[in-house]
């Protein structure tokens, strides 16, 4: 798509994307993309205003004026939405439990699909780590590397519930399962597309998974240089 390294990770909630997607970038001196936070921003913009989340005319208009900025460098990570920093407001549990209403409406998925593909296109190092559900099948189908990011739904859950210290594991674990359940309508993130690499990071700690992503972009580097 562009003369930077597009490295392209897909997987479930939980599975280590945003992390291991960060830190792999600062590895490789590239910049990062996560576009989770474009669709939890627009959720968050939607009750913000009061506006009807669940009514798809209604999030269809609001991409008109929709905002949005994200940080790109890994060591400077920020979401906006117009002057407003919502990098921390973006993971409260009441966005998470309403993305999947604008994640469903076809017109969203476009709109910033087209959006990414402009970050992309306009980042300022070597290459870039996008992450997301659609990123090896739609939004970057031709990227460098394509990886599909796994881990156990026990392993998922209890890194998330780590996280989340303020809520049960149970609620926390059966948000996670629905939060899947209603993506994967939309998009097919459990099965890894033609092409691409499967990290299984059940049984590896957090650096095992990092070395294991940069090993896998560094092969697909040096295949896409010598054929
Ligand atoms: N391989 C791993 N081993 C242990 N913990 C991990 C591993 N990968 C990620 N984590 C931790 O799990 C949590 C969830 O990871 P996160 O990057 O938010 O996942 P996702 O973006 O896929 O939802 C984070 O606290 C992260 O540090
Ligand atoms: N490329 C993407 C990225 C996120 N999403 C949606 O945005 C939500 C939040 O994504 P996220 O990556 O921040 O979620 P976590 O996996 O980090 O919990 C997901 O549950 C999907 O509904 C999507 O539809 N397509």
């Amino acid at each position: 798509m562009t003369g930077v390294t597009v490295v392209a990770v897909d997987g479930p909630a939980g599975s280590g994307k945003s992390s291991v997607s960060k830190q792999s970038a600062r590895e490789l001196g590239f910049g990062y993309l996560d576009t989770g936070a474009a669709y939890r921003a627009l959720a968050w913009m939607l009750l913000d205003r009061g506006l009807d989340a669940a009514n798809p005319e209604v999030v269809i208009a609001s991409l008109a004026d929709f905002g949005f900025s994200i940080g790109t460098d890994p060591d400077n990570y920020f979401v906006k939405v117009d002057s407003d920093e919502i990098t921390e407001a973006i993971r409260e549990p009441w966005v998470t439990s309403e993305v999947r209403l604008v994640a469903r409406v076809a017109e969203v998925r476009a709109h910033l699909s087209n959006l990414f593909r402009s970050i992309i296109l306009g980042i300022d190092k070597p290459g870039i780590v996008v992450e997301g559900r659609d990123i090896t099948t739609v939004v970057a189908p031709d990227a460098t590397a394509r990886i599909l990011l796994t881990a156990s739904e026990e392993a998922r859950m209890g890194r998330r519930s780590l996280e989340l210290v303020d809520q049960s594991a149970a609620v926390v674990g059966e948000q996670l399962r629905s939060r899947d359940r209603a993506d994967s309508r939309v998009v097919d993130f459990m099965n890894a597309a033609d092409g691409v690499t499967t990290v299984d990071s059940t049984e590896l700690d957090f650096d095992q998974t990092v070395s294991a992503v940069v090993r896998v972009v560094r092969l697909a580097v040096l295949r896409a240089t010598h054929g």
